[in-house]
Parts: structure tokens; sequence; C-alpha cells
């Protein structure tokens, strides 16, 4: 955070590299040469190429060739073939250590055989997103704007050739139903290494990606690892780094005050990218979005509000937008919004546990009022008793930071989406006195509406849980359905204590790996997202093409499979 400076707009900004600004150029220019209509123009790929030469030397080639941001298609391909590297040379392919065809006692409670083969190859495909930071960049580190991580990752897969922060939970939770403990670890203490060099976890492990972090699930990952292996050091390590990531969220503009209607004040957090240009790796897109407003402030508080909505995971959706067919209305510096509250609410409870692990009982102590704080809040602001969910709160003028701000029931956002059920995943439901450690009568009854409301909301379709009920054309909308929402919804309700909503939790698990199953035998791969109104469908929409791999999606296959199991008699195929 050292480097942070003010910007014109009065947020703060996390200046990018040189070799970033140049891939920019590289990127604007290929698409002006080959026009919007090459197939499947994707801008990400020119801010991952590296340099084949130093950047002053390549960046006086290009000056001379690009006469007014254009170029031949020819002379253009020959300049990225002779002074760029390919985007796939910075991270090289590594067998997992800890690898092993059929891990001893794999998913014990998976007893139909289609299942098991089937979850066995999809445990396989840890070794086709398995890599590690080639030679060449560590050498060169200057080439290249992949980040030089010092352990093994897993990615996503397809165009996301990087680690990607709260997508490694999932892929952490598959891990640990593979065994694969050293792997998980090594993601870990990659993370770790990015609080310590920039005071957050960033977005991915690439230059571009430093002014912004993602949904912070880092002591999820630990606590989940620890409970495994019972590994003290990890906890050792991990813990300074998580009191770093709590203070970042928790200070300057990721913290807001806002004043109930009984006068307490709570402090709450929300996302705020420390950017305010085009995203590089979308920069043409951004552009052109931009190109809509007239004058260069908006355009400023627009990228800001692209950039902190890339922070938020959920990229785009009209939860973010004041109106919601306008990408250029995005007001997600003004949302409070409620899974990045139940988010912090975990890290405070997993700090404490973790504490008590190593008997750092001062830090345990401070922490327990932290979460006590924040339940609080999340019942104070966030809470609907009459929709029974918990909602986003947008503050009232987005143009205005103030101290404190003063809630007002229409701040609410009383449209549905699958965030406003996320905290069932932390059992914000618990009173506070209850919190993790028992479950009450009281409890359980209040889980049973949260479950009603779940059930009536219209986000349960046939093949999942739905991101929204707007079917926009945006990624994080209907019918789109994702493997952590699903997970989340699911595990909370799981964890509840309520029978009725154990049974929901199955039911939508189900659905969910049928048409995970289906997908992949049809195209071979697991997807990024599916559509949840046909069992078997991928999902689409946004700015770019659908993607296959795939961490996550892989992950809480095996999550799922791992806490449900399948009986013998239990048809894998849809409905
Ligand atoms: O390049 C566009 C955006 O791509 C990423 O977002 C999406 O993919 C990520 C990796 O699976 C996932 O974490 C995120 O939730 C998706 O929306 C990237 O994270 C964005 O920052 C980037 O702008």
């Amino acid at each position: 955070m050292s480097n942070t400076i003010l910007s014109k707009d009065s947020g703060p900004i996390i200046p990018t590299t040189p070799l970033v600004t140049f891939l920019e150029r590289v990127q604007q220019t290929a698409l002006n040469t080959y026009g919007h209509n090459k197939k499947g123009f994707d801008p990400k790929l020119y801010v991952d190429l590296s340099l084949k030469q130093n950047l002053s030397t390549t960046e006086k080639v290009f000056d001379k060739l690009v006469i007014n941001g254009s170029v031949s298609v020819k002379e253009f391909d020959e300049f990225v073939e002779k002074y760029l590297g390919g985007a796939e040379e910075d991270l090289v392919y590594v067998h997992p250590v800890d690898f092993v065809d059929e891990p001893p006692d794999f998913l014990p409670k998976v007893k139909n055989m289609e299942v098991r083969n089937w979850a066995l190859e999809v445990h396989s495909l840890w070794k086709n997103l398995s890599r590690k930071v080639s030679d060449r960049v560590i050498d060169r580190p200057e080439f290249y704007t992949l980040l030089p991580l010092k352990n093994p990752v897993i990615i996503p897969g397809s165009r996301f050739r990087e680690v990607y922060y709260w997508d490694s939970y999932w892929v952490i939770r598959g891990l640990l139903a593979s065994k694969m403990y050293e792997t998980a670890k090594g993601i870990v203490y990659n993370l770790i290494s990015l609080i310590d060099e920039y005071g957050h976890v960033l977005n991915g492990a690439r230059a571009y990606y430093t002014n912004r972090s993602q949904p912070p699930l880092l002591s999820s990952m630990v606590i989940d690892i620890y409970n495994r292996t019972g590994d003290k050091d990890l906890v050792l390590k991990a813990l300074p780094a998580l009191l770093k990531e709590h203070k970042f969220w928790n200070s300057g503009i990721h913290k807001v005050i806002i004043e109930d209607t009984e006068g307490t004040t709570h402090t709450l957090s929300r996302y705020y990218a420390m950017w305010n240009e085009p995203r590089p790796e979308s920069s043409t897109i951004d552009k052109e979005t931009a190109s809509k407003l007239s004058n260069n402030c908006s355009k400023t508080r627009l990228y800001r509000e692209i950039a902190s909505t890339a922070e938020t995971g959920w990229d785009f959706s009209t939860r973010w937008m004041r109106n919601g067919s306008d990408l250029t209305t995005l007001a997600t510096t003004s949302i409070i919004p409620v899974d990045l509250n139940a988010y912090i609410l975990k890290m405070e409870l997993d700090i404490t546990s973790l504490a008590n692990v190593i008997g750092d009982n001062i830090t345990a102590a401070s922490f327990t009022k932290a979460f006590q704080a924040r339940k609080r809040a999340i019942d104070s602001i966030f809470w609907n008793s009459e929709m029974q969910q918990w909602l986003d709160y947008w503050l009232s003028d987005s143009n205005e930071s103030k101290e404190v701000y003063t809630w007002n029931a229409s701040g609410q956002n009383r449209k549905v989406f699958c965030s406003n059920f996320i905290p069932l995943w932390i059992q914000l439901f618990n009173s506070v006195e209850c919190f993790c450690l028992c479950i009450r009568e009281k409890d359980v009854k209040m889980v049973d509406e949260v479950v009603q409301s779940l059930q009536s909301s219209g986000l349960v379709c046939p093949a999942g849980i739905a991101t929204s009920l707007t079917n926009s054309g945006q990624q994080w909308d209907f019918p789109n359905g994702w493997a952590p929402i699903q997970h989340m919804i699911v595990k909370g309700l799981v964890s509840s204590g309520s029978e009725q909503a154990r049974l929901v939790a199955e039911d939508i698990a189900v659905k969910w790996i049928r048409t995970n199953y289906a997908a992949y035998k049809k195209s071979g791969t697991l997807h990024e997202k599916y559509d949840v109104e046909k069992c078997g469908d991928f999902g689409g929409g946004g700015e770019y093409g659908p993607q296959t791999g795939f961490g996550w999606s892989n992950g809480v296959v095996l999550a799922f499979l791992e806490e449900f199991g399948w009986p013998e008699d239990l048809k894998l195929d849809c409905p």
C-alpha cells in the first residue's frame, strides 16, 4: 500500500507498471488492426504477453511501426511474433507433488460406480490446472505481467491463466476432498506472500490486478486446511497476514460508518478499487462503455466503479447498477454489500479460532468483540424481517462521502439476489450469545423462515440456484448459476441444524452435480458457470465467452460428493 496516491476523483490509486501500460497499447492496436470482427478477440490475451527484449527497445520499434494507432495486420502479426512472448509461457505445467490417481479413502460416501468413476476424472483434472511460475519469470520479472509466486498454483482454466483470490477457496475445498494438502497449503502461502508485498490479496496474480482485491476468503482457506491437517505452523504464518488483511478491509475507503434508527453507529465494509482508469485486461471494452459518457469526470468515476465491481467477484450484475440495462450506471462504491460483510464476519470468527489454536488470547478476545459488533451491524443494517432475507444497503448520495451515514429503510435493495442468502453460510441466524457454539430452537425457527423465503424467491431453478431474477445479459445475473454460490448456500443450510434445510440443501446439491455431469458428458469438461434453467446447459453472457476447466466448479463437485455422497441406486443423469 506504500505506493498508493490520491487521484483527482479523490480516491486512492495504485499506479500500474510501464509494461502493463505498453501492453494495453498493443491491445488497443490489435483491436484497431483486426477490427471487432476477429473471431474470439480477447483483450486480456494482450496484457498476458511478455517481452523478448527490454521495454524501451520494444516500445521504440512499436512506435515507429504504429502510426495513429494503426498498422497492417501483417506488420502487427510480425511485430507480435518477433518482439512478444506467448501468453502461456510464463506459467508452466507442473505435476502436483501430492497427486495420486486414487487417493486413499476418496469420497467414502459415494457408492454409485458411475459417480465414483466420474469423480475420479474430476479429481484428475487438478493435473491439467496445476502450474508453476517459469524460471524465465524468476530471471527477468520485468519482462512479464505475471507475478512470481513461489509455490505451484491451481488456475481456473482457459483465459484465466493465473491464480485468482476467491476462486482459490473452492479449489482448496476440492483439493481437500482429493487429499492434496500440500498443494492446498502452497496456494495459501502464495496468497500470504501477496499480503506481505501489497497489504492485501490481489484479485489475481498479475501486475494489472494490484489495485484491487476480491471477496476475502483467505481465513476460510486457512481454517479448513487446519481442520483437516492440524498444521499449527500454517496458523502461525497465516495469522499476522490475516490481521493485515482485516485492517485493509476495515480502514480507509473500504470502511463505512452508519447510524441506525436507534442512534447506534456500526462499522461495515464496502468494495472500493484503488484505480480509476480502464481495467488493463479489458481496456478496449471499458473505453467503449465509457464513450457513452460526455465528460472526463464521469468517465473517471465510471472506471472506478467498473474496477470496484471486478473487486466484488460479481463482474458484472444488475446488483451494482442504478439502471439494470445501462452499465454506465454502476454504483458499487455506494453499496454496502451483505456478502462482503458476511465474509468479513467469518474472517473475524476464523481469526478468533486461529488465535485460540496458538494461544494468542489477546487477539482472540479482541476479535470476539469484532465479530459480535459486526453481527449486530448485520442484523441492524441488512436484515429485512418482512422478506426474511439480508439485503444490500445503498448509501443515499453516491457523490458525497460522509463520516457517518444515516440508515434509511429505503436504502435496502429489495431486489432478489442469491447474495441475500449468503449469510446462511456464516450461520448469521444464530443469536450473538449462541454464535457457532450451539443451535437454539429460536435460531432453527429463523432458518426455516429463511429457507421458506429462499424456496419462494424464484431463485431455486431446475439446475441450481440462479444469481438473480433479472436476465440482463450480464454474467452475474439470471439464468447463470455459479459453483461458489451453490456451495455457500448449501453448506449453510446443512450446518443450520434444521432438518428441512438439510433436505433443501441436498436437493440443490443433487441438481448441481447432475447439471455438471450432463454438461461434462456433452463437452468433456466442467464449465465456469451454468444455465440453471436446464440441466446440462452451461452459462453465458458478459464480456468474455464461456470458459472451461474449471477450478471452482471442479472443487464444488468434489466438495458436494464428499458431503452428501451418492447412493448406489440414485440416477446421475438429468431427470
Ligand atoms: O477479465 C474480466 C474479469 O475476469 C475475472 O472475473 C471473472 O473470473 C474470475 C476468475 O474465475 C472470477 O473470480 C470472477 O468472479 C469472474 O467474474 C476477474 O476476476 C476480473 O477482475 C476481471 O475484470
